[in-house]
């Protein structure tokens, strides 16, 4: 009986070990840690993924295997495999890969995130394109961003000014966050959800609590994910996913029926994305799921990112006083001490680029990118990468490699002086927002974004350490995740360094 039972367990075991047999006759998959069976990787790899990635890739080479469970995830660490994967072999490695909570919250990929490369994602891409990141409507939707950014400036001036105050750090996180939270529901939602005591109204408080719940679910079982065959001891949480799908959908057609109203009623549509995809539903046959998930998708990539990239390069700012002041002298050179600073001025301002660019190359908030996935068998860098298998581009890695940046690990934004490296997808040393076919649609937005909130934060204030801390004692550490949060949020001190008029917020209504 006893060795039936054996007989019987060991069936399976031997099951996978012969297709792994298999596997590796049949491909010539690239290095890496050894994997166990059923669990692969799993367990050797160190919450923060980019930095282990990054340590198996010093002794493995520049491209590893690594799995997760049974599902094989490729890493490339330098600029010119991730030119092959980006560039050369993008057609074949364009598809995602979605988590059954992925299927669930994109409504199995009608969205822009999670949509393999097809027909319905080069049109909704194009969407992207052509509509709602043209040039033409982000400048005209650059009055919300200058608001919300006068808005922070006010805010962190009347806490640092407030009686009992003086010589008190804060955290610059809180700023940033709120800044973030206003100017992409106003970017999206063409609402600003405050009421009359400047308090996020009940509107908010629900669209705050719908994303921090879609980031709760979106991350559940993830370790069940990587193993099919174990699912059925995992199941999802239907009920959870169908509420937050009823929620997210409430909240969206509430505001769709107040713009069709307003429409109805002042016979004009607005500048913000959901008005952009109300009017041109018909012209590009989207569909309301669609255009629900898109709107979803602009907050889930382009709420945050921004602000963590502007935290970064202010705890960067805070170490290093030379580059602050060095950026202080241009701000006061080309903008003056008499008004505020505007996205229009940013061309004039070489150094502060700079200083944007070599925060991004130290820090990208999304280290691995999103992962890729194979849609046929394709090589890269001479191994085999089977159908199905994901592919990530550690850009952290890319960015801080020796073979291609002199002293990587310095803080040093002269280097963008000395040479014009492109930040947009063109030059394989710095991805920051990706390259190829799914380069982020949001790129410019992103760095208008980030350069004004940093331009503003040092025109207004000189920041330093909190009192009784050294400078280069602010901490660098990351958080795990695949959005790269600071693990310890940068507390630092502001000294106001212009008239106190220049502190008003400069709002709009539009
Ligand atoms: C500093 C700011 C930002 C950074 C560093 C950044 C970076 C990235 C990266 C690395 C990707 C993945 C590319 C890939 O899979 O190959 C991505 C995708 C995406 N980003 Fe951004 N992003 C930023 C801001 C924004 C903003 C402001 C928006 C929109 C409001 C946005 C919308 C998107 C969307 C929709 C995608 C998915 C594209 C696709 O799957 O085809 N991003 N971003």
């Amino acid at each position: 009986m006893a060795a039936l039972l054996l007989l019987l367990l060991s069936l399976p075991l031997a099951a996978v070990l012969l297709y792994h047999l298999l596997f590796r006759l049949r491909f010539r998959i690239p290095p890496g840690p050894f994997p166990w069976p059923v669990v692969g990787n799993l367990y050797h790899i160190k919450p923060v993924r980019f930095r282990c990635f990054a340590e198996w890739a010093q002794s493995y080479g520049p491209i590893i295997s690594v799995w997760f469970g049974s599902t094989l995830n490729v890493i490339v660490s330098n600029s010119e495999l991730a030119k092959e994967v980006l560039k050369e072999k993008d057609g074949q490695l364009s598809d995602r890969h979605r988590s059954r909570s992925a299927v669930k919250l994109s409504r199995d990929g009608k969205d822009l995130i999670w949509a393999d490369y097809g027909p319905h994602y080069v049109k909704v891409r194009k969407v992207c394109t052509v509509v709602l990141f043209s040039p033409k409507r982000l400048e005209l939707l650059r009055p919300i961003r200058e608001d919300e950014i006068t808005t922070m400036v006010e805010s962190i001036y009347n806490d640092c000014t407030a009686s009992g105050n003086s010589g008190k750090s804060v955290v610059i996180k809180k700023y940033l966050a709120s800044m973030a939270f206003h100017n992409i529901t106003r970017l999206v939602f063409g609402k600003r959800f405050v009421d009359s005591d400047g308090a996020v109204d009940k509107q908010g408080q629900e669209f705050k609590a719908i994303a921090i719940n879609g980031l709760r679910l979106g991350a559940s079982l993830a370790m069940a994910e990587h193993i099919p065959w174990l699912r059925w001891a995992f199941p999802l949480d239907e009920d959870a996913f169908t509420q937050h799908g009823v929620r997210m959908e409430r909240l969206t057609r509430d505001i769709m029926n107040e713009h069709t109203l307003l429409r109805q009623k002042t016979g004009d549509a607005k500048q913000h994305f959901f008005d952009a995809l109300l009017t041109l539903k018909d012209e590009y046959d989207l569909s309301e799921d669609t255009i629900i998930a898109l709107l979803w998708d602009m907050i889930a990539a382009g709420m945050d990112t921004p602000a963590i990239s502007v935290e970064w390069a202010m705890a960067e700012l805070v170490r290093n006083p030379r580059v602050q002041q060095k950026v202080q002298e241009e701000l006061d050179r080309v903008i003056g001490q008499d008004r505020v600073m505007t996205e229009v001025d940013i061309p004039n301002l070489p150094y502060l680029q700079c200083v944007v660019k070599e925060a991004l190359r130290l820090h990208p908030p999304t280290p691995l990118m999103l992962p890729h996935r194979a849609n046929s068998n394709v090589k890269i860098g001479g191994y085999d990468i089977p159908k199905g298998s994901n592919m990530n581009v550690n850009v952290w890695a890319v960015a801080r490699d020796p073979a291609v940046w002199k002293n990587p690990l310095e803080f040093r934004p002269e280097r963008f002086l000395e040479e014009d490296v492109d930040i947009k997808g063109h030059d394989f040393r710095l991805l920051p927002f990706g390259a190829g076919r799914r380069v982020c649609p949001g790129a410019q937005l992103g760095l208008d974004l980030t350069t004004s909130m940093i331009g503003h934060l040092l025109h207004h204030f000189s920041w330093g350490p909190p009192k009784g801390m050294r400078a280069e004692e602010i901490d660098l550490a990351e958080n795990p995740g695949t959005v790269t949060y600071m693990k310890n949020p940068v507390e630092a001190l502001p000294v106001p360094r212009l008239a106190p008029h220049l502190y008003k917020r400069v709002a709009v209504d539009i």
